[in-house]
């Protein structure tokens, strides 16, 4: 039997991002001079990168990736995954290189951009309609979007202002509206999934599923068991170059060993 030929969702070529970091310290390194570097003392956090320094996340990626597949992003903190996604989103400008993408691929939590004053119904129903779904469509999956989401479990608060929400009930309303209608490629940034065991068992189902409905998914975890299980492929990112690119299994493997070695 001939295979299918293998239809290409996302091609990634070449691809360089940077961040140009303003302020922050006003060149002065971690003291800083006024009120911000006061406030960064006194806080504690993180050092300030000086004013105009360029932090180079994507260094060169290639890669394509083909209907059906569902593809894991591992690598150290920072090594540029979650930029990679937003770059592939068409949320992040790329600075050299290209990215083709068959549809208009979503990033799950972060492209319905929710809005606090108005209630989860007027969200759902907004967001619904920002992400292309007709009216019908909307009032079609409605029930099983707030029901999916399990935000009205306890109360009913889908009829209250979303700044009511606590940060789970929010991210769960999100990803119940991004995961309502399938998508040609869907990003899966775990960073931004939250939710409980119940909540997370219950989109890692929908995801099996929308990965059935022909389309690629991509996602961004830290848990080796989940990208082995749900992952066919990995790329492995490490300080914004592609380290490898195959079996999930061996380049899970391959990080491991990686990391234990050298950590
Ligand atoms: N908005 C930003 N402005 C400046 N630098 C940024 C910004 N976002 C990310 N970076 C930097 O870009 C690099 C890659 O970050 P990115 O978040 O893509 O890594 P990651 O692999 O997803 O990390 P993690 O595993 O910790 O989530 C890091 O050096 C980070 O500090």
């Amino acid at each position: 039997m001939a295979e299918a030929p293998r239809i290409p969702t996302v091609v990634v070529d070449d691809v360089h991002v940077s961040y140009t970091v303003h302020g922050g310290g006003a060149g002065h390194g971690p003291e800083g001079r006024g009120a911000a570097g006061a406030l960064a003392r006194l806080l504690g956090g993180r050092r300030p990168v000086p004013a105009g320094r360029r932090v180079h996340a994507v260094r060169g990626v290639s890669f394509v990736a083909y209907q059906g597949e569902a593809i894991g992003l591992i690598g150290s903190n920072g090594s540029g995954k979650s930029t990679l996604l937003k770059a592939v989103a068409g949320l992040q400008p790329v600075e050299r290189g290209r990215i083709h993408t068959r549809g208009q691929p979503a990033l799950l939590g972060v492209n319905a951009a929710l809005m606090n004053d108005l209630t989860g119904e007027r969200n759902v129903i907004l967001g619904g309609l920002a992400m292309g779904m007709s009216r019908a469509e909307i009032r079609e999956r409605y029930d099983d979007i707030v029901e999916f989401s399990g935000v009205n479990e306890k109360e009913d608060a889908i009829s209250r202002p979303l700044r009511t929400y606590s940060s789970g009930m929010a991210a769960r309303l999100r990803f119940s509206l991004a995961a309502a209608r399938s998508h040609d490629v869907l990003l899966i940034d775990e960073a931004l999934a939250t939710g409980d065991a119940r909540f997370q068992r219950r989109s890692r189902r929908r995801i099996d599923e929308l990965r059935a409905e022909a389309g690629t998914v991509f996602l961004v975890s830290h848990a080796h068991a989940t990208l082995r299980e749900t992952c066919g492929r990995a790329l492995w990112l490490e300080a914004g170059t592609l380290r490898m690119d195959g079996p999930a299994e061996e380049v899970v493997a391959a990080y491991e060993a990686f990391t234990s070695g050298g950590a």
